[in-house]
């Protein structure tokens, strides 16, 4: 394997165009050599005219399988605001509504990793058909749940469809795009996530008002994309690829014209093919694939990029940041839990305003630039956070009174209001001068609800200001450096959702070869959700294992793991076919890194030495869901 790989490296050929797109442009083929790289243009012979390959079809099946990314991100962000309704209205215990969050979270890990052999079975268009299907059914199920076990078996269905929509949607729009455009359209689909997650909590805002009823509006307003998805899809076309591999050709061949807006496809149609068919005999043929997956090494090294990455976007702590914005406003002066919900939708606005720089991005600096700088200031990002949180911890207000607690809990002999916040069963309760604290206690929470204390100064059943002054503090205390970890969150939006946000799903859309995308896929976006679980349910425990401190500067130093393993192992997919993305996976492990195209790529075009048969023988979890989350504890 290793000397087809150095050999490989060698017979790859880069040719420099002369221009850029819509310049004068050299036809390969004169001397015998394939062009794999850009679609054909209409003259059948120039692959590299990316200006002729802008159909507005592209774009339309872009956004139309991006409604698979908003109903993901609208389903996981939604439920938080809907939680503080249903929990009244439902009486739900702390075990129910974790139940209620995370159900979706494992289900979406299930039927993520499932979604591979669907999608190789059924194609993609079917499972995307599938998944909006399941969305329906989801959606209806949770508008009308009569009790909360309903209400749970709503959420697991959605969580179904967020796992099939997850890791099918980025494959099929890497699949029917043209390479210039693919890492844009791939990442639109993560704006489509991220803005999910903003609607869902402005939805969350607007239905707080409604306090009967409120939450079915919430959870059930996902069937109106989800229908508009489904209905679309009946329309549009399977991916000419999978077509191709499934030995469909007459039907793939079309699908491909249709998606190229009627231009002659016959280049790019042979090279698909041709590629496909190699891709598999080198491969070895039949088997279970992740079997053939593991004994290959380009796919095996791909695959470990591709959950790595991953791995490492769950690791970063995006979910917690997000599900701890609403604490962090708390701690910066917002005490009123409405203003929190909608102050909390700025920060998913913020989340996705950023994301757009990542669409604007990707096609100029590439995939792997933009996650190494992402990952960068991501990590310093952290590190203001955690650098926030302690200085808040160092001067935390002290404990002056100690009254006696009649139910006998540990609240009441914690010193400082540091230790009173991160016990899960209590509570700062405290009156304000300026910005002087006196008067504090630490009393327990009310089992009812996070919003008071249970007895004392700081009981009252609303929730609202409390008649003699007295503050409560629930999960955070009161703090002047409150700025510090309010700018460490904007920073940290501001730097992970352009990169680390969207680059692990698109990055994953095209790293594999034909016969193993939809495994590779199912697997790293399976280790996505799995992660997301994870990391969303030990953060309270490590918050008060290490402090909240602590916690983030952990994040900080997982980032700083990534950034290595980013550097080392990332090699550039910027402008190259889908078919010859795994010749940069030939060299050992994690020496992608060097092996990164040094060029921009729209000038360059990688062109495959005709005596090679086979490419493989070439080389080379809403600040919303904070209130959730906060409420759970
Ligand atoms: O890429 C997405 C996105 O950026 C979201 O904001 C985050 O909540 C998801 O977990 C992640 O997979």
């Amino acid at each position: 394997m290793s000397t087809t790989s150095s050999r490989s490296q060698d017979e790859y050929s880069l040719k420099y165009m002369s221009g850029h797109m819509g310049r004068s442009r050299q036809k390969a083929g004169d001397d015998g050599e394939q062009s794999l790289i850009g679609p054909p243009s209409s003259t059948g012979g120039d692959l590299l005219d990316q200006n002729a390959s802008k159909p507005c079809f592209v774009y339309m099946l872009a956004l139309f399988s991006g409604l698979g990314g908003f109903l993901f991100g609208y389903d996981t962000g939604v439920v938080s605001g809907a939680m503080l309704l249903l929990k009244k209205e439902m009486n739900l215990s702390a075990l129910w509504q974790e139940l209620l969050v995370s159900s979706t979270v494992w289900a979406a890990a299930f039927s993520a990793l499932a979604g591979g052999s669907l999608n190789g079975w059924l194609g993609r268009r079917v499972c995307i058909l599938l998944a909006s299907f399941i969305f329906t059914i989801g959606g209806i199920t949770l508008s009308l749940a009569p009790d909360k076990v309903v209400l749970l078996v709503g959420r697991v269905i959605v969580g179904l469809g967020i796992g099939i929509a997850s890791m099918t949607v980025p494959v099929y729009i890497a699949e029917v795009s043209p390479p210039h455009l693919r890492g844009q359209l791939v990442t639109i689909n993560n704006l489509f996530i991220t803005g999910g997650q903003f609607i869902a909590t402005v939805i969350d805002g607007v239905f707080s008002y409604m306090s009967h009823d409120g939450w079915r509006y919430m959870l059930g307003l996902s069937v109106v994309p989800a229908v508009l998805q489904f209905c679309g899809f009946l329309f549009l076309p399977e991916s000419p690829r999978w077509l191709l591999q499934k030995g469909r050709s007459q039907e793939a061949r079309h699908a491909l014209s249709r998606i190229r807006g009627g231009q002659n496809v016959d280049e790019e149609y042979d090279s698909i093919r041709s590629s496909i068919e190699d891709e598999e005999k080198e491969s070895g043929g039949g088997g279970i694939v992740i079997l053939r997956m593991l004994k290959y090494g380009p796919t095996r090294r791909a695959l470990f990029v591709g959950c790595g990455l991953q791995m490492f976007q769950q690791l970063s702590g995006v979910n917690t940041v997000m599900y701890y914005s609403a604490t962090i406003l708390q701690m910066a002066g917002v005490r009123d839990i409405k203003r929190a919900i909608w102050l909390s939708s700025a920060t998913s606005a913020t989340n996705f305003v950023f994301t757009m720089f990542g669409v604007w991005l990707v096609e100029r600096v590439g995939r792997r630039k933009l996650t190494l700088g992402s990952l960068l200031g991501t990590g310093l990002s952290l590190t203001v956070l955690a650098f926030g949180f302690l200085m808040s911890a160092q001067y935390s207000p002290p404990i002056t009174l100690h009254p006696v607690d009649p139910q006998n809990l540990t609240c009441t002999l914690y010193g400082s209001c540091e230790s009173c916040m991160l016990d899960p069963d209590c509570g700062f309760c405290y009156r304000e001068n300026g910005t002087a604290v006196y008067d504090s206690s630490c009393v327990p929470v009310s089992a009812a609800s996070t919003d008071h204390a249970a007895w004392g100064s700081c009981y009252n059943q609303t929730g609202q200001e409390l008649p003699d002054s007295s503050l409560w503090a629930y999960n955070y205390c009161p703090t002047p450096y409150s700025w510090i970890v309010l700018l460490g969150l904007i920073l940290y939006l501001a730097f992970f959702a352009p990169g680390m946000g969207p680059m692990p799903w698109t990055i994953n859309s095209e790293i594999y070869p034909m016969w193993a995308r939809s495994t590779g896929n199912a697997c790293s976006a399976g280790v996505n959700w799995i992660c997301n679980a994870l990391v969303s349910l030990t953060f309270l425990h490590i918050a008060q294992m290490l402090t909240y401190y602590g916690a983030f500067f952990l994040y900080s130093g997982l980032v700083v793991l990534g950034l290595l393993f980013v550097q080392g192992c990332l090699p550039e997919t910027k402008g190259m076919q889908l078919e010859d993305v795994d010749h940069l996976f030939t060299g050992p492990l994690c020496s992608c890194g060097a092996s990164a195209p040094p060029t921009d790529s729209s000038n360059v075009q990688y062109t495959r030495n005709p005596t090679e048969t086979s490419p493989a023988q070439y080389g080379a979890v809403g600040s919303d869901r904070a209130i959730a989350f906060i409420t759970l504890r």
